[in-house]
Parts: structure tokens; C-alpha cells; sequence
């Protein structure tokens, strides 16, 4: 008798799958991916052989959907649009960004308080007041008042190489990681650390812990992103709860430190004592608004320090691979360092070197270290209906529907890019940005949910490279790897097994 019922579900859930994949062929205008049962369009990913990044590029750069401004695919079960066309990605992020104010992934609140609050993963109306709040904090003036905090951490990056043999091998991704965590204890929390010379500083090993993905954490992920309803059945959370109890702590810590001291450092702490206070006079419930504050906090520390040591890192590599670009960086390097007759360089002069900027773009532009957007359609309350993709595709998108922008596709798609698998700083000399279209280029995202914390990314991924090739030149060595691969299990685009390189002191370089 049981038998009988589970051939019955089977043979229901068959027929739901089987109609829930044929969304696309009932739809023809759209060009389409077929689906696989249960899978969709994500097997490989499903089973760790892409990150999903890839995946989205290998579908962006498929021959079939070239000159396709949409492309029609499964994620799992779920029909998704993944958009191609510039003008119609500048609609979703920018121009109707009424229809299009939340991302897909969901994060249930009652079950994740923290992970659900975060500013990149809250729903619209929380996200909003965080973002009008916490807005201030990067400011030119704030950034330039952060910056001699910063200048101290990359100096010492700087004396650290001093101090090593003439030529050092350094594995860069980890080298990076430490210097972005000593700037958000210092910018973000308020306390000094030095995860260089004391690779056991708490700070430094919780934020290596939260970007490392486990079997678990990686499924963790997939639920979020695919089937956000499930995370509770999956007890699927963004943080280890080891590393969620650390950020509740040291953020609670910071607060009430801050408050007790009543010394301004004008950072993110500031601003969070300062939300705090007005939620008391305003009658909001002080404990829970608490969480509030930590869940911002916390993405702050998440998306603030991987991503920047990420890009720094592959910077680097690719610095070591072309010699005469590392050459005229250091060229201009030394001529700021000249400017000033000293060991440092003033924020106006670090801010108006070019050649750093076009490298950074252009490794932005290489290696996007988040790989995709996404949003969801939803209709604005109060109107109905659908919307309408025309003039570009004769398609309604119904509500909720999971749209995806591939950065990593459109930064080398060679209708924008010449040549784009090189690496080539040129591209970005300021007077072809022009020539450039916007939409192709997406390193931060676009629109009012774009990267809040791209300035401060900047210029701690610029002082850092300063610092870090002042005396010293990178170059390739015995355990480079050439052609590596890329991280299958993490949400972000990141080379496996880490960036191995030589830094060898610019006397030395002979040898
Ligand atoms: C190289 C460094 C970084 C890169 C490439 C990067 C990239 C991105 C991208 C692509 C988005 C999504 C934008 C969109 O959906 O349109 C984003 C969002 C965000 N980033 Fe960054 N990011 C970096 C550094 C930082 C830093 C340093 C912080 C904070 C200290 C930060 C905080 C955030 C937050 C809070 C969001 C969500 C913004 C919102 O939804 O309103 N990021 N970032």
C-alpha cells in the first residue's frame, strides 16, 4: 500500500517537473536552455564542478544566444532570465528600479536574525533606512579621515617585507587577506590588530573562517540562492555559529565601548552608536534594533575584507606576470612617493594616480570578484500586471521572477572588449572611459543597491598595492600556477589554492 503511494508522488512530482520545465517552450520568443529534471540548468554547479559565476558566463557565452538579449534558463526548478542586453540591465538597476528593489536570494529573519537583516540580503523596506543611514560613513571626508588608519596598517605591510629575505615567497592571497583584516579592525571596529605578525589575532581567524566553504556552508548557499523558502527545512544559516556569535560579540563590544568612552572616531562604530540612540528616543525596542545594527556590521566585515584582499591579490599576479606593467606602476609609484620627500603619500596624491586606477579597473574588470547581480521582479504596490520586456523581447516577466546579470560574461564579451582575456591597464587611460560602455562594466554593481563600500574598497586595495611594491617587485616563481582554476564551492570568484608568488627587494631584482 505505501508503495502505491510513493509510485503516486513520483509520478506527481514527474508531472509538476515535467510541466515546470517546459515554462520556456510554452514562452518560444525567449531563446532557452532546456531543463533537467530536479537540476534545471545547474548540474555542474550543483555538484561542485563550476562556481556558479562560471556557469552563468558558460551559458552568457554560448553561440546559440550570441546577439540574444535574453536568455530563458532553470535555476533548479525555478524558469530565471539571465539579460545579456546593456540597455536593458541599465532598466532593471537603474531606470525601473521600483520593479526590481530586491535581489532573489531570501534570508527567513525569524531563523537567521543576523544573515536576514544584512543589508545585502534584507528586503526592501530595512534595506532602504540602513542604507540612508549607514551612507555617511563612506564619504570623501570620512574615507579621508580613515585614511592615515589605513596608511598605518599598509605601512606596516610595507616594514614586514623590509624585514624578510631578498627574495620572499608569500602565498598573496592569504599576504592580502591579513592586511584587509588589520583595516577593518582599525576602520570598522575600532581596535588594532596586527594579523601579520600575530597570525593567531582572533579577528583575522574568524574572517578567514567566514569565507571558507565546507560541504555544508556551500549547500548553505545553494538554498539561499535557489530555494531561499527551504533554508529553515535545510537549517541552512549564512554564518558558522561560531563565527555569528563572534560578530554579535565583538560588535556588542565595540558599541558599548564606544558609548561608554564617548570618543568619536568618526567610523562605522560611531554610526551604529549613533542609530542606536535615535532608535531609543524614537520608542523602538533598543535589544532587537540591536540585532539590526550587528547584522549591518557584520556584512560590513564579511563584504568588506575578502573582496578587497581577492582583487589585491590578483592584481598582483597579474602584475608578476607582465613585467613592464609592474614597471610603470612602479614608475609612477616612486614619482609619488617623490612628490612628497617622504615614507608616505598624502590621500590627494594616492587618489589622483592613474596608472593605479587603470590597473585596478582592469582587474576588476578580469576577475569580478562577485561574479553575477540578481534581482527579482516585483510589481511596485499598488498597479498590476507584468513587465514588459519590449523593445527587446516580446516577454512579460510575471512577479517574482529571479533575473541574472553576468559581470563575469560581459567583461569578456568581445563586443566590448578587444582581446579580453588580456590583461591590458590601457583600456581604462582616461580618455577612452568614454569609448567604454558602462553596462559592460559592472565590477560594484549599478543603481541605488550598488556596492556602498566601493570607495573604501578602493582605496585600501590602492594604498595597500602602493606600499606593498614601494621597495619591493613581484614576480613569478617555482609554485606559481600559470592556469589556475577557480574556487567551485565559494559564492565569490577566487583562484584555488591561493596566489603564489616571489616578492624579491627592488636591489635584488638582478638575482
Ligand atoms: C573589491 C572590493 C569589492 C567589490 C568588487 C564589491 C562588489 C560588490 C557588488 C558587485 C555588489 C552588488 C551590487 C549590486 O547588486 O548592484 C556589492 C554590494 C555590497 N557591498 Fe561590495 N564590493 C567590494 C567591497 C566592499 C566593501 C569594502 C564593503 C564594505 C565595507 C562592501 C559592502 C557591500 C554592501 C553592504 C553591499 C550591498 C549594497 C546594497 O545592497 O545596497 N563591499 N559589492
Amino acid at each position: 500500500m505505501e508503495m502505491w503511494w510513493l509510485g503516486i508522488i513520483a509520478i506527481f512530482l514527474y508531472i509538476l517537473f515535467k510541466s515546470q520545465y517546459g515554462f520556456w517552450k510554452r514562452h518560444p520568443t525567449v531563446p532557452s536552455l532546456p531543463g533537467r529534471i530536479f537540476s534545471g540548468n545547474l548540474l555542474d554547479f550543483l555538484l561542485f564542478k563550476t562556481n556558479f559565476g562560471y556557469h552563468l558566463k558558460k551559458i552568457y557565452d554560448d553561440p546559440a544566444f550570441a546577439d540574444k538579449p535574453v536568455v530563458g534558463i532553470y535555476g533548479l526548478y525555478r524558469p530565471s532570465l539571465l539579460i545579456k542586453e546593456p540597455e536593458l540591465i541599465k532598466r532593471i538597476l537603474i531606470k525601473d528600479f521600483d520593479c526590481f528593489h530586491n535581489r532573489f536570494h531570501d534570508i527567513d529573519v525569524k531563523y537567521d536574525p543576523i544573515g536576514g537583516q544584512m543589508m545585502f540580503y534584507t528586503s526592501y523596506r530595512l534595506w532602504r533606512e540602513m542604507r540612508q543611514k549607514l551612507s555617511p560613513v563612506f564619504t570623501s571626508a570620512k574615507l579621508k579621515h580613515m585614511y592615515p588608519l589605513i596608511q598605518n596598517v599598509a605601512k606596516n605591510i610595507e616594514e614586514y617585507l623590509v624585514k624578510q629575505k631578498s627574495i620572499h615567497p608569500l602565498e598573496m592571497k592569504n599576504f592580502c587577506a591579513r592586511y584587509t583584516s588589520d583595516i577593518v579592525a582599525t576602520t570598522l571596529l575600532g581596535f588594532k590588530s596586527n594579523s601579520l605578525e600575530n597570525p593567531s589575532e582572533e579577528l583575522w581567524k574568524e574572517i578567514a573562517l567566514m569565507s571558507y566553504f565546507n560541504l555544508k556552508r556551500a549547500i548553505d548557499f545553494m538554498v539561499i540562492l535557489f530555494v531561499p523558502k527551504m533554508a529553515r527545512l535545510f537549517r541552512s544559516k549564512l554564518f558558522y555559529k561560531k563565527t555569528e556569535d563572534f560578530l554579535r560579540d565583538s560588535i556588542t563590544h565595540a558599541i558599548k565601548e564606544r558609548e561608554l568612552s564617548g570618543l568619536p572616531r568618526n567610523d562605522l562604530i560611531d554610526m551604529l552608536v549613533k542609530l542606536s540612540e535615535e532608535a531609543a528616543d524614537d520608542g523602538r525596542d533598543v535589544d532587537k534594533f540591536m540585532e539590526t545594527l550587528i547584522a549591518q556590521g557584520a556584512i560590513f566585515i564579511a563584504a568588506g575584507s575578502d573582496t578587497s584582499s581577492t582583487t589585491m591579490s590578483n592584481a598582483l599576479f597579474e602584475l608578476a606576470k607582465q613585467p613592464e606593467v609592474q614597471k610603470k606602476l612602479k614608475e609612477e609609484i616612486r614619482q609619488t612617493f617623490a612628490l612628497e620627500e617622504g615614507s608616505t603619500i598624502s590621500y590627494e596624491n594616492l587618489t589622483n594616480m592613474k596608472y593605479l586606477d587603470m590597473v585596478i579597473n582592469e582587474t576588476l574588470r578580469l576577475y569580478p570578484v562577485l561574479p553575477m547581480l540578481e534581482r527579482k521582479y516585483q510589481r511596485p504596490e499598488g498597479t498590476s500586471g507584468d513587465y514588459s520586456l519590449k523593445p527587446f523581447c516580446d516577454f512579460e516577466l510575471s512577479n517574482d521572477m529571479p533575473i541574472y546579470i553576468s559581470l563575469f560574461g560581459l567583461h569578456y564579451d568581445p563586443k566590448y572588449w578587444s582581446n579580453p582575456t588580456k590583461f591590458d591597464p590601457e583600456r581604462f587611460v582616461p580618455e577612452n572611459k568614454s569609448t567604454l560602455n558602462p553596462m559592460a562594466y559592472l565590477p560594484f554593481g549599478m543603481g541605488p543597491h550598488n556596492c556602498i563600500g566601493s570607495r573604501l574598497a578602493l582605496l585600501q586595495m590602492k594604498c595597500g598595492l602602493v606600499h606593498l611594491l614601494h621597495r619591493h617587485s613581484v614576480r613569478v616563481g617555482k609554485r606559481t600556477c600559470l592556469k589556475p582554476e577557480f574556487e567551485t564551492k565559494s559564492i565569490l570568484f577566487e583562484i584555488k589554492g591561493g596566489i603564489h608568488l616571489e616578492v624579491v627587494k627592488d636591489t635584488d631584482l638582478s638575482e
